[in-house]
């Protein structure tokens, strides 16, 4: 969605917002209360103070008695002093629960990607989605983040204009002596009424001024969000390590820097943020702050006024100017908050379309059955996918079935389906057409966790975590060790881990502990292997598993290729077809379809076929 493009009622609006911090409330019930709390305790403290500084004053102008002074000065101070113990206390509360708020705000985006269907996930339109939520909670803090700030302001801002109010009505209503001759029209009800309706008016036009100028910002905010990740992506190239060897080889620098420092982008001293800045934007802050002054004029001239006419004693000018002038920026306040509420619900409605993207994906409850035997049949029958989102078959029309315990492997040139058969098998996307059994009934009316649960994959772009290399191949945290060695063993990372100095308690790179290690590729893929063994799922699964290993480990893992998958229905995904010879059957796959399938040798005499094809092609170097 482009933020800039839709137009949001203030109801809509309002609902958004009221949604969002019902949200947080939801998932952070003290980081509200004490929020809440603060709030109308600062708001409330003003006014005890401004209420008894008049009084101190009243009696100075009035009777000055010296018992009342120091008993009136003595009640000021120990209310000031409890007054700055209670909000230190409050302040305190509320800090242990908003630091971090952007974490906070990043944890319910995050259980919202680990929750959806994996197929949503890998849409770049999801992405977008959320990359742009991001973009603009890490910048101005629109969406998410300003829900809390102006609910803040709001609570504040209502609780300061009833206290206000409550202190300043007597401001009208108290009367001027006749003998004021003409300023008696002050007590006129049509007089009164004219003032505060012209007060009234100037109250409400200062905010709007200002809103006028942040609905500039929101206009921009998509262009703002693009050039946000421009700076972001080029600021950073600089220490990106994994960029750093091609930077230099290219030295390209010198591109990044004309991104990064050009006056005519946005955030330059000549871009569009800077115009703004200088024009419209500006004169309607300028606009709104003069407004405000000319409310303050009134007030000062009808309080002096009264008072200099008698209607009121001394002390209570300080009152009604401090009351006033708090009841008229709590105001403006108010309708600014409302203003930037209804600037925010644009990001808010991108935030609720991210957190709202249904599960479509049908969720059985059937069991996978858990046999001792492990005995698991899988058919693909009459299976095509498509991507979201693509008009192209990825796989077309696949039948398949893998007999229980056999070593599958699959070839086929780059971009022939291999890795979206698999993705298919393991439920991370349903097929378009056609269905996949496992023991005879569709795998959607399977748990989905549940069937997860029987499938040990490898993939091609696996990924390891910054966490022990115990809990890596365990995927926990309480695990058991020797099972762990005992994979590490097989996947041939046995050596490597006998001289890791805190053995299976090791971190694997160096980002929460300096004494990490960082792995080679081959390394890794290694471990991946373990963690794939350790999980001892009924399917294994291998894409590609040896790619990045030397001969020597590659040697020993086709070497231990049978002790790995043991009884286990394995699948293996490889472009080095020789280590195809000891799978039970080969699946040649060309353009999404399968178009061949037989042992290596019925598939390597088949001179015509596309194995051949390929298997000579590689043989050749090896001659
Ligand atoms: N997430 C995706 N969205 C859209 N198209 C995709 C996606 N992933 C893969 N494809 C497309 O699907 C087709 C099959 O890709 P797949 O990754 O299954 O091939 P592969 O046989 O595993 O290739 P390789 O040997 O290079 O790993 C390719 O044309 C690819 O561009």
């Amino acid at each position: 969605m482009k933020t800039n493009e839709k137009n949001i009622s203030l109801k809509e609006a309002l609902q958004l917002n009221h949604r969002a911090y019902k949200l947080f409330y939801r998932y952070y019930p003290k980081l509200i209360l004490s929020q809440i709390s603060l709030t109308i305790w600062k708001a409330l403290t003003p006014y005890i103070i401004i209420y008894l500084s008049a009084l101190v004053i009243e009696e100075l102008a009035g009777d000055r008695s010296p018992d009342r002074i120091r008993f009136l000065v003595t009640i000021t101070l120990l209310s000031g002093a409890g007054i700055s113990l209670i909000s230190a206390f409050l302040k305190k509360w509320k800090r242990t629960w908003s630091t971090g708020l952007g974490m906070k705000i990043k944890r319910i985006l995050c259980e919202k990607l680990f929750d959806m269907d994996y197929c949503d996930l890998d849409d770049s339109k999801t992405m977008e989605l959320y990359s742009s939520i991001i973009q603009n909670l890490n910048g101005p803090g629109w969406g998410l983040y300003n829900v809390l700030l102006n609910y803040e302001a709001l609570c504040s801002e209502g609780f300061s204009i009833i206290c206000g109010l409550s202190m300043t009505i007597s401001l009208f209503t108290s009367q001027i002596p006749k003998t004021a001759e003409k300023l008696v029209i002050l007590n006129n009800p049509v007089c009164v009424t004219a003032i505060i309706s012209v007060m009234v008016l100037i109250t409400w036009f200062s905010p709007v001024l200002a809103g006028k100028a942040g609905k500039y910002w929101v206009r921009s905010a998509d262009l703002h969000t693009f050039s946000n990740r421009l700076f972001a992506y080029y600021g950073r190239l600089g220490y990106d390590s994994k960029k750093a060897a091609d930077m230099r080889i290219y030295q390209q620098e010198k591109i990044c820097e004309k991104h990064n420092l050009s006056k005519e982008n946005p955030f330059g001293s000549k871009g569009l943020f800077a115009r703004y800045g200088k024009g419209p934007v500006g004169f309607y802050m300028a606009a709104s702050s003069a407004v405000s002054v000319i409310f303050t004029g009134i007030a000062y001239v009808f309080v002096c006024l009264k008072a200099w006419t008698g209607a009121f004693g001394i002390g209570a000018v300080t009152k009604y100017i401090s009351s006033i002038t708090k009841v008229y920026s709590s105001v403006s306040g108010c309708i600014s908050t409302i203003e930037d509420m209804q600037n925010n619900a644009v990001f808010l409605k991108q935030t609720f379309e991210f957190l709202d993207i249904p599960n479509n994906m049908y969720q059985g409850s059937l069991t996978t059955e858990k046999r001792s035997d492990r005995k698991y049949e899988i058919e693909f029958r009459n299976v095509s996918f498509r991507y979201p989102g693509c008009e192209q078959y990825a796989l077309r029309n696949i039948n398949l079935k893998f007999k229980i315990g056999q070593k599958l492997a699959v070839v086929g040139m780059n971009g022939s389906g291999k890795t979206t058969f698999i993705k298919l098998l393991c439920r991370l996307y349903d097929p378009t057409e056609g269905k996949i059994l496992l023991n005879g009934i569709d795998i959607r009316k399977y748990n989905y966790k549940e069937y997860m649960m029987i499938f040990s994959v490898v993939f091609q772009d696996f990924k390891l975590f910054s966490l022990t290399l115990g809990e890596n191949v365990a995927a926990k945290i309480n695990y058991d060790e020797e099972e762990v060695k005992s994979a590490l063993k097989k996947s041939g990372f046995y050596n490597r881990l006998s001289t890791m100095p805190e053995g299976l308690n090791t971190y694997l790179y160096k980002d929460f502990n300096k004494k990490g290690i960082i792995i080679s590729g081959g390394e890794a893929q290694k471990i991946a292997i373990a963690r794939a063994i350790y999980k001892n799922a009924p399917f294994i699964i291998l894409d590609e598993p040896t790619a990045a290993l030397d001969p020597i480990a590659e040697a020993e893992i086709y070497g231990k290729f049978n002790e790995i998958t043991g009884d286990k229905t394995a699948i293996y995904i490889s472009h080095r077809l020789s280590s195809c010879k000891f799978c039970d059957k080969i699946v040649v796959f060309h353009e999404g379809s399968v178009i061949q399938t037989g042992t290596h040798q019925e598939l390597a005499a088949d001179k015509s076929g596309k194995y051949f094809q390929l298997w000579t092609a590689q043989a050749q170097y090896y001659r």
